[in-house]
């Protein structure tokens, strides 16, 4: 696999549609255009062709033809487009015709792999397109449009850049010590460190909201038996999703439904009642309760009105905790159940759940929301960044200038994978892994 290589796939969805894009990317995007679509149309100007396999003479579709010429292209290299009519017979046909006349088929994420390595992008501005690709809710889209209009980019490339000019600095106050320059020089590399830190550990501390978003909010629902777990999951997402009966210890499983609240996507789980089990099975549902309320980004503590509340799932109230009176049509919500008001709430009546559903609304927006400055969105970005803040404090802290410049270069390093402008070859895999053929 080489960069020259002509490649093309599918860049629509498979399957039979009005229309399927093929793209070709390469050195000889231009020669095979023409030969099975006749003279190259003007640049980015839609023109209809009709395309004929050239071995054959054979007629192979009516078609949209776009000529993207490098630079200017998705790819930065001679790209070109064909809107083919839908069918998957069609797409095949052309393909070969494109493989007989020596293109390849691209490998998954090839296309962005390409823009990366032509400059287009950075590596953060990959990543947004892959989760612009894969989003499914309004908030996700505006992070991941954000982030592959360079959002990031533009912040890490500007720490980049700003820690080149520190270790510049801290390089020429090692090399003319004995000259007449500035001899505060190495003390201002110090101090650049310090605010540079101080801005990535701000940029650190955002709660993890960027990747929350990115992944979607955990949100587990824990309680005694009958408490009305199940029934309150029902009614949230207005199906029945959870078997509700009067039976205690109905749920065994851990019941997952998926909603969408202000853009963000929320896994809302059901779980075993908690209390001490004899039965195995329900001891198995109740040991994956608590693993799900453990990996959860919110827990809902349920409790009945009509019921004492349960020292299993009073562990599970904290301060600030979302935590429910249920069956408040039988007897009226306590003022305090661990020492949190709780929400009076009826899945049997509805009483409560318009105002649950708000809170649970306002907690997402807290946990994920679409942030006003951009956000890290990635376990990658986070790793990087940690690093380069240790090293930055290694920088202030150290004695000798030398080691001031080698810190200096490692924080500079870890940005740099951060953004693919320096040692990016192990990390370039794990980035395009994620892209399917023909993004
Ligand atoms: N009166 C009244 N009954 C309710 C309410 N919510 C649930 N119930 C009843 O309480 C019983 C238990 O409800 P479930 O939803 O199965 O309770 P659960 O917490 O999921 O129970 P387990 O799965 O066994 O842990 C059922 O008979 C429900 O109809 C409510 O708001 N008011
Ligand atoms: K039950
Ligand atoms: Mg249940």
């Amino acid at each position: 696999m080489t960069a020259t290589d002509t490649i093309f796939a599918l860049a629509s969805g498979a399957g039979r549609g009005a229309i399927a894009i093929l793209r070709m990317s390469g050195r000889d995007s231009g020669s095979i255009l023409t030969r099975i679509a006749g003279r190259l149309p003007a640049p980015r100007v839609a023109s209809l062709r009709r395309l004929r396999d050239p071995a054959a003479g054979e007629a192979l579709d009516e078609a949209l033809v776009l000529w993207m010429p490098a630079p200017r292209s998705y790819t930065g290299e001679d790209s070109a487009e064909l809107h083919l009519h839908g069918g998957p017979a069609v797409v095949a046909a052309v393909g070969a015709t494109l493989a007989a006349l020596g293109a390849r088929p691209a490998e998954p994420g090839e296309f962005t792999r390409r823009a990366f390595l032509n400059g287009r992008m950075d590596l953060t501005a990959a990543e947004g397109i892959a989760d612009l690709i894969a989003a499914e809710t309004e908030a996700q889209r505006r992070q991941a449009l954000r982030q592959a209009d360079g959002a990031l980019a533009q912040v890490y490339g500007g720490w980049a850049e700003r820690l080149t000019r520190l270790l510049a600095h801290q390089e020429a106050a090692i090399e003319f010590a004995d000259d007449d320059l500035p001899t505060d020089l190495g003390d201002r590399a110090r101090e650049g460190a310090g605010a540079l830190r101080a801005e990535i550990d701000a940029h650190l501390a955002d709660g993890g909201r960027g990747e929350r978003l990115r992944e979607g909010v955990l949100v587990a629902i824990l309680g005694a038996p009958n408490a009305g777990k199940s029934s309150l999951l029902n009614a949230l997402v207005g199906r029945d999703a959870a078997i509700v009966s009067a039976r205690a210890g109905t749920t065994r499983d851990v019941v997952e439904v998926r909603l969408e609240l202000a853009g963000v996507p929320v896994t809302l789980s059901d779980t075993a009642g908690l209390r001490e089990a004899a039965d195995e099975i329900e001891q198995e549902g109740i040991r994956r309760a608590h693993r799900r309320a453990e990996e959860a980004d919110l827990v809902i503590t349920v409790f009945a009105t009509d019921k004492a509340p349960d020292a299993e799932t009073l562990a599970w109230v904290k301060p600030g905790a979302l935590v429910l009176a249920n069956k408040s049509d039988l007897e009226s919500a306590p003022a305090e159940i661990g020492g949190v008001l709780p929400l009076a709430v009826s899945a049997r009546t509805g009483a409560g759940l318009e105002e649950l559903r708000l809170r649970l609304q306002a907690e997402t927006v807290r946990l994920a929301g679409v942030a006003e400055a951009p956000v890290l969105t990635r376990p990658r970005h986070r790793a990087a960044l940690t690093e380069a803040s240790a090293w930055l404090r290694e920088a202030e802290a150290a004695a000798l200038p030398e080691l001031v410049s080698e810190a200096l270069r490692a924080a500079l390093r870890a940005i740099g994978r951060l953004t693919g402008r320096v040692g990016v070859e192990d990390v370039l895999d794990i980035v395009f892994g994620e892209f399917c053929i023909g993004k």
